[in-house]
């Protein structure tokens, strides 16, 4: 069943054929992929879009009256000792806005039947996908589905609707400009055209470039979001692994990317206003400069303040209104739009098979309270510890006293909040403690021995882009092949590497699934195989005989072992357990629990049976 769910990489989407933007994602730039996408479905609204035209013929008509209505005023009225003649003519261009008037509310119900058929493919588009990502990809959850559902179809219809409005008000306020012109006297194209073309050559090239580069700029933005994400949820881990300075290298480097892309969006930026000068405000610049010429030449002073009326009125704002429209809103719509045309993400291998879990714990290597001299020095230590999260707050710990001998294994349960993490990061040496002591082989403990005694492994398991190899290693860079391979096959790795292909295949964290996160995460720590291994909840996401076997695994290292349990199975393979319970805290084996600490009565009553059954 599961591999006739996948989706193949690369195969169109499912869902409407005719529908907005289908198909696979070519090799092409995001201008070219929208606009080959784009065409099928203004062929398939031919009727639309020619009554759109029709309504904006008054445009066009408007347009064309306003300039020539002023120029004739001028020289059949006004200057002809004629007022009543120019006043009609001035009339003429003013009652000329009122069809435009009326185009507007034409025009505003035909868009809906161009925008609305959009969104509700682009819907249509992300609903299929989010379900054949559900399905490629169980254990993800697809906030971009979310989103593209309902943020960016609503990006994409608001910004179709604004650039349908626009481009047409455009095309009939040109097509009215340059009629008005030819009308009035051709001569004044050939002084208008050259800037006017010029201007908007200009800017149509930069118009795949700049959406190359908003496109850059958007990736690289969520690139480092995602990684400050990553970042914020890992930070425990990071500073337990010693990671900290990889990472800021990391964050330094993507929030480099995200610089040049924002200068080279900038660049263009400025080649596009040069394009907006040019075209707009060139044109009634040069027909002033000629204008003497022109008038000796025969051009009658109404032609020439018709000319400027048209090239002030009508060109100059539509062509502002048109690249505004184009730089704002047709960038973010290109880059939503594109991002539709996306391919689905490519399907996630079977998740590797839950291991069993039958073969018997391994020997210890160390005996809980044995009395070799090294035993006798307790690994890990709490000495009436108090720990609150603010001076005004109530402990979390409160003179709470611990010891863990070299190769224990500890299991903290306890309901939620009552201070199990906060209890693993002070073991740890994460937290400092409010007052007490915590002594890691009888001496304080110390910043500079913390890779060296210990490994935290919080929920959030830290996996970073490179091979598994150097991923697993990360803490013993000298660990050898035979080493990786039993950590390995101790924690069950061997379907993922499987799947990887080799141990320097390239690992994308991104690719994996959250047992595996905590695999790789569990396996670095298994390979350092340091004094002692805390893990707060690192195996939840694997299954209880997964969970069983890594813990089984770190039990057979020389180390100790606290565990934060969920499970009565996890709590019982441990040789003693902490049972958090504010001032009535106790610690013991299962059987002497069952007698001194009602909370663990309770919980062990309350957990399912089949907890305990591995
Ligand atoms: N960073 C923090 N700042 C303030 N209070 C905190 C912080 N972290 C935890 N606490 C509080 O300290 C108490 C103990 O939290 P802790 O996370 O250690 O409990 P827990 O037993 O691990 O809970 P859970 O099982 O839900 O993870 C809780 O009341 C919690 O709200």
């Amino acid at each position: 069943m599961k591999a006739e769910a996948r989706v193949k990489r690369n195969e169109p989407l499912p869902g409407p054929r005719s529908g907005p933007l289908p198909g696979p994602r070519p090799r092409s730039g995001p201008l070219a992929r929208v606009t080959r996408e784009a065409r099928p479905f203004l062929r398939a609204r031919t009727g639309t879009v020619l009554r759109l035209a029709g309504w904006s013929l008054l445009e066009f008509v408007q347009t064309f009256l306003g300039g020539y209505g002023v120029a004739r005023a001028l020289d059949h009225g006004f200057l002809a000792g004629r007022p009543l003649t120019g006043l009609l003519w001035l009339a003429v261009a003013a009652v000329a806005v009122l069809p435009a008037q009326l185009a507007t509310r034409g025009v505003f119900g035909r868009l809906a039947d161009l925008v609305e058929p959009l969104r509700d493919g682009l819907v249509r588009r992300a609903v299929s996908r989010a379900l054949s990502g559900a399905l490629a990809h169980p254990a993800d959850t697809s906030v971009r589905s979310l989103s593209q559902v309902t943020h960016q179809s609503e990006i994409a219809r608001d910004g179709w609707a604004g650039l349908v409005l626009t481009l047409r008000s455009f095309v009939f306020t040109v097509a009215g400009a340059v009629a008005g012109l030819l009308a009035l006297e051709p001569r004044l194209l050939l002084i208008v055209a050259p800037p006017l073309v010029l201007g908007t050559g200009l800017f149509l090239a930069t118009l795949p470039p700049m959406a190359a580069r908003q496109r850059d700029y958007l990736t690289a933005d969520e690139t480092y979001a995602a990684h400050a994400g990553r970042t914020a949820a890992d930070l425990r881990d990071l500073a337990a692994a010693g990671a900290a300075d990889r990472t800021v290298a990391e964050s330094r480097a993507l929030a480099d990317d995200q610089v040049r892309a924002a200068r080279s969006l900038a660049r263009w930026s400025g080649v596009r206003v040069v394009a907006l000068a040019v075209c707009g405000r060139f044109p009634p610049l040069l027909l002033l400069l000629c204008a003497p010429w022109l008038l000796r030449d025969g051009l009658t002073p109404g032609a020439l303040v018709g000319a400027l009326t048209y090239l002030t009125q009508a060109l100059a704002p539509a062509v502002h209104a048109l690249m505004t429209m184009l730089s704002t809103v047709g960038g973010r719509l290109l880059v939503v739009l594109d991002r539709f045309t996306d391919a689905p993400p490519p399907p996630a291998e079977d998740s590797p098979e839950p291991q069993a879990a039958d073969e018997p714990p391994p020997a210890r290597h160390t005996t809980p309270g044995a009395t070799t001299p090294e035993a006798a020095v307790p690994v890990a230590e709490l000495d009436a510890v108090t720990f609150a999260y603010g001076p005004a707050a109530l402990p979390v710990l409160d003179r709470l006293s611990l010891s863990i001998a070299p190769g224990e294994h500890l299991a903290v349960i306890g309901p939620s909040g009552s201070g199990k993490s906060t209890l693993a990061a002070v073991l740890a040496g994460v937290e400092q403690p409010t007052g007490g002591a915590v002594r890691w082989h009888g001496r304080p403990v110390r910043a500079a021995d913390a890779t060296s005694v210990r490994v935290l492994l919080p929920q959030h398991a830290y996996v970073f882009t490179g091979s598994l190899r150097e991923n697993l290693r990360y803490l013993r860079p000298d660990a050898d092949d035979r080493s990786l391979a039993a950590t390995i096959d101790a924690l069950g790795l061997d379907p993922l590497l499987t799947r990887l292909g080799s141990l320097d295949a390239l690992l994308e964290p991104d690719r994996l699934s959250q047992g595996e996160h905590q695999l790789i995460a569990l396996g670095r720590a298994h390979l350092a195989a340091p004094p002692l291994i805390v893990l707060d909840e690192a195996t939840s996401r694997l299954d209880p005989a997964a969970e069983a076997r890594a813990e089984r695994a770190f039990a057979a290292l020389p180390g100790a072992l606290v565990v934060v349990a969920h499970r009565l199975g996890s709590a019982r393979r441990a040789d003693r357990i902490l049972v958090m319970d504010g001032p009535r805290t106790r610690c013991g084996t299962s059987a002497e629990l069952l007698r001194s600490s009602a909370l663990y009565r309770d919980l062990a009553g309350l957990w399912e049976p089949d907890d305990v059954s591995e």
